[in-house]
């Protein structure tokens, strides 16, 4: 900026000229006319001095907006027409306002902040509201939780006042009944009194009158001859005693008559006489014309025994009635029955209760029960050993587990005993007794499970170090859940270089068998069936899991154990090894063990010793039955040999009806009949595949379709042909089996129409599916099902340029049909579905060939047909719905 004079400045500033020249002496600016140049650094110096006579600081001076306003002149000459020209006067204003940053700055942040402020307090309004409205909804739940709970205590209230309300009524309405019933008895009683007196005085009156007569006809009569005779007779008897008066004899013949015919029977009119004397008096006496018969004064209500099956001829006999009157009863009911038509316990307790008699139910088992009946509380409870059985996958080392435990801890520790396999042994050991089960494998563990025998407390499972996890593995894993039977894990051959106990426990683990150091349940145990090592420390961690579970057991009273093997010995007859269960069987006891029984005469250890007593958790080998029991059969012990001998029999018998009832029992069409209203069902299935992946697919695809109603349980699911441990699995869980693409080999299939398991095979997953959906939801309509109608062995393979592979083969089951549908099976595994091509028998082509015969087997489209090979025919048969 250019330098002003002090006149301009005043002029600027707005103060009188003469004041600015004072200010600016006083501000020490040497200054002294109105046109003297004021430099810009003396403007400062003045504004300076200024602030600091008003007592400001500098900053607080310092204004915080200034506005400069300048005018200019200036004169401008513009063309006034007619070759004059004209000045005009111009002023130019300008002013400028300069605000200091920081003003605005400030104003801005005070801006933001008020912003802020306000954006604050919307957001507290708007918590305070949400809070509000939450309280109103929190406020509004609980009076209504509150209304409901009063709603639901007062109709608890009404209901137990309506059901006391009930209850008083039906105690009033009881009392009343008895006060009735009580008054009616002694009606009843004082009415058979009258009447049994008013008889009473008859009869007298009327022997009195035959007496009467009696006499009045003998005077008359003279005397007969044969008098003497008959005094000789008597005397001749050796008669000591008076001559018994004719009065007398008649007297005592009446008292006879009346007690043969008995004077309960209301049947008989009280003055009716007998033949002879009917005879006797019809010569002497005028006809009454009194009936013979009189109705009964009050109906005869017998006792009726019931068995649990009867046929309406005997149950008429038993009520006394005709038959024609039960089948009208039968009727009445709804049922027709014919007369040797057998009714059950139920309509025959109906029936019975209708003709105004009183049933009395038998227990076709009621010897049975009463002899078998645990002992209520016979005496206290004892620790018993744990019952072992070791399981594992083939070659891991079970025998040789169990013959270094039995060489280890039985032979040497009981002095001059050579085991024996008698099926279990009983090692000691400090801390305690363990009972193991020498049959290694799940096999005779199912099959004992199947027969109802729960003999195993603890499972080993045997796994070998090199090996791993293989199916067997999983199988026992399985069959050991399924039984409820917690595991020890014996890794075995651990002496083996390659040796990896880690994986094991890896591979375990994705089965649910967690070792407690990875926080699981189960304990683990490196061992060596060859060295020994680790031998010492399984035992002591079976005793561990024993001590958890507080095994106990009776020791007194009947004696009840399980057949854990049978056999009949040459010089011994038969030989059963018993496990005692509870209570102490003694030599020379009776035992009944399933169909057999027998006296004890010998007992023996597995070290070949004979005793007279063993306690619970004691196998010992017997001998004295009548036959070999099955294993898993209960042997229990009774006190009547006739009724044990008459039990045998029973049980025979019922075995046969088990067979058939069982054979109806797990079928899968009648899951859905079976179920109770209300019930949870579960279906048990024992899944076998081709494949690993087709059993776990059909397994989880099989377990989702549970519902709230019915679940499905896969209680085993495995790879490979249907055997013998599958069904005795079936069997014991009530499981229906199912082969997918998978065959039951012979002994299975034999198994199978023995025990009446129900078998379904599959080779399309949703079939599978579909069929237990149906089942499940009761829509089970399966129009069609396959059977099996034949089966051929493949003996021999010729192949012909003409035919291609022609499979030689011997019909061994049924019969194969030339139109029928086939399936080629290696090892009981389908391995090819289709056709036939050809059937000849003797280069001749016929329709069908029987069992027992060689034919020629042609398959349409397969060539790779092998010797030992299976071909199975089947049929689609119709099937009705049964439900
Ligand atoms: N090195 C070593 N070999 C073992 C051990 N235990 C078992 N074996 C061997 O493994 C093989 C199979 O043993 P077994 O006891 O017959 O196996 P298993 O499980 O009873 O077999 P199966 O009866 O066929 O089911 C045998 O040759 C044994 O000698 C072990 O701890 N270490």
């Amino acid at each position: 900026m250019s330098d002003v004079t002090v006149r301009q400045l005043a002029h600027v500033v707005g103060t009188p000229v003469g004041r600015l020249l004072e200010q600016l002496r006083e501000a020490g600016i040497g200054v002294d006319c109105e046109d003297a140049a004021i430099t810009e650094a003396q403007k400062l110096q003045l504004l300076r001095y200024l602030r600091r006579s008003h007592g400001a600081s500098v900053d607080a001076a310092t204004p915080k907006k200034i506005t400069l306003k300048r005018r200019s002149h200036s004169e401008i000459q513009v063309n006034a027409g007619g070759g004059r020209s004209k000045t005009v006067n111009v002023e130019v204003r300008k002013k400028r306002t300069y605000i200091k940053r920081s003003v605005i700055l400030e104003q801005e942040q005070k801006r933001l902040a008020e912003v802020q402020a306000e954006r604050r307090r919307q957001e507290e309004e708007q918590a305070l509201q949400e809070q509000a409205s939450l309280r109103a909804q929190q406020e509004r739940e609980a009076r209504l939780i509150a209304e409901e709970e009063a709603k639901r205590r007062a109709e608890e209230e009404a209901k137990r006042h309506a059901e006391e309300e009930a209850k008083r009524h039906a105690e009033a309405e009881a009392k009343r009944r008895a006060e009735e019933e009580t008054k009616r008895r002694a009606e009843a009683k004082r009415h058979a009194e009258e009447e049994t007196k008013r008889r009473a005085e008859e009869e007298t009156k009327r022997r009195a009158e035959e007496e009467t007569k009696r006499r009045a006809e003998e005077e008359r009569k003279p005397r007969p001859r044969v008098e003497p005779e008959k005094a000789r007779t008597e005397k001749s008897a050796g008669r000591k005693a008076k001559p018994r008066s004719r009065s007398g004899d008649r007297e005592l013949e009446q008292e006879q008559r009346r007690t043969k015919f008995g004077r309960k029977e209301l049947h008989i009119t009280p003055g009716k006489p007998s033949k002879r004397k009917k005879l006797r008096s019809q010569k002497t006496a005028a006809p009454t014309p009194k009936h013979g018969f009189e109705k009964p004064t009050a109906p005869i209500v017998r006792e009726v025994p019931i068995p649990e099956t009867i046929t309406v001829a005997e149950l008429a006999q038993k009520m006394s009635v005709k038959a024609a009157e039960v089948i009208k009863v039968l009727m009445k009911l709804g049922t027709m029955a014919t007369i040797n038509q057998a009714l059950d316990q139920e309509t025959a307790t109906i029936v019975v209760e209708e003709m105004g008699h009183k049933p009395k139910l038998l227990q076709e088992n009621a010897l049975e029960l009463e002899l078998t009946q645990p002992e209520q509380e016979v005496s206290k409870q004892v620790s018993r050993a744990a019952v072992v059985t070791i399981m594992g996958h083939v070659d891991h080392g079970k025998t040789s587990l169990l013959d270094y435990i039995r060489r280890a801890k039985v032979a040497s520790g009981e002095a001059g005993g050579i085991t024996q396999h008698i099926g279990a042994y009983k090692v000691h050991s400090d801390r305690g007794e363990i009972t193991f089960i020498d049959t290694p494998g799940h096999a005779a563990f199912t099959a004992m499970r199947a027969r109802g025998a729960k003999v195993t407390d603890i499972v080993i499972l045997v796994v070998a170090a090199d090996d791993g996890v293989m199916p067997q593995t999983v199988e026992a894993i399985q069959h050991a859940g399924a039984a409820g039977a917690p595991l020890v894990v014996a890794v075995n051959k651990i002496d083996r270089p390659d040796a990896d106990p880690d994986r094991v426990k890896q591979e375990l683990t994705n089965h649910d068998v967690i070792p407690e150091e990875w926080g699981g349940e189960t304990q683990f145990v490196n061992v060596s069936a060859k060295t020994g090592e680790g031998i010492d420390e399984l035992i002591e961690a079976i005793l561990l899991q024993a001590e958890i579970m507080e095994l106990k057991a009776s020791s007194e009273g009947t004696a009840r154990g399980v057949v854990i093997e049978s056999r009949l010995d040459k010089g011994r007859g038969p030989v059963a090894t018993v496990l005692v269960q509870s209570g102490t069987l003694y030599k020379g006891d009776i035992l009944l063990s399933g169909v057999e029984t027998g006296r004890v005469r010998a007992m023996l250890t597995e070290t070949g010793q004979e005793i007279t007593e063993a306690g619970p958790s004691t196998p010992v080998e017997i001998l004295g039955l009548s036959g070999t029991p099955n294993a898993g059969d209960e042997a229990i012990v009774v006190s009547d040999e006739r009724k044990a001998r008459e039990i045998a029999g029973l049980r025979q018998a019922k075995e046969r009806e088990a067979k058939l009832a069982r054979q109806q029992s797990a079928k899968l069409e009648n899951m859905f009949s079976e179920m109770e209203e209300g019930e949870v069902r579960t279906l048990n299935l024992v899944i076998k595949a081709d494949v690993q992946g087709s059993a776990e697919a059909l397994s989880e695809a099989l377990i989702k379709l549970s519902t709230d109603k019915a679940k499905v349980k896969v209680v085993a699911a495995g790879v490979g042909g249907i055997n013998e441990t599958d069904v005795n699995l079936a069997v014991a869980s009530n499981a229906i089996l199912i082969g997918f693409n998978v065959r039951a080999d012979a002994t299975a299939r034999r198994s199978i129409a023995e025990k009446g398991v129900d078998l379904h095979y599959y080779s399309v997953i949703y079939n599978a599916i579909d069929e237990v959906r149906g089942a499940l939801t009761g829509m089970l309509e399966p129009e069609y099902r396959e059977e099996i109608i034949g089966l051929a062995r493949v003996d021999d393979v010729f192949r012909s340029p003409k035919f291609g592979a022609i499979a030689g083969c011997l019909v061994i089951e049924g019969v194969v049909r030339r139109h029928n549908p086939i399936r080629v099976l290696r090892d009981n595994v389908v391995i090819f579905e289709g056709q036939l091509e050809s059937l000849r028998r003797f280069k001749e082509d016929v329709q069908e060939v029987r069992s027992g015969t060689e034919c020629g087997i042609g398959v349409k489209d397969y060539r790779d047909v092998k010797v030992g090979d299976h071909i199975e025919v089947y049929e689609k048969i119709k099937i009705e719905p049964t439900l």
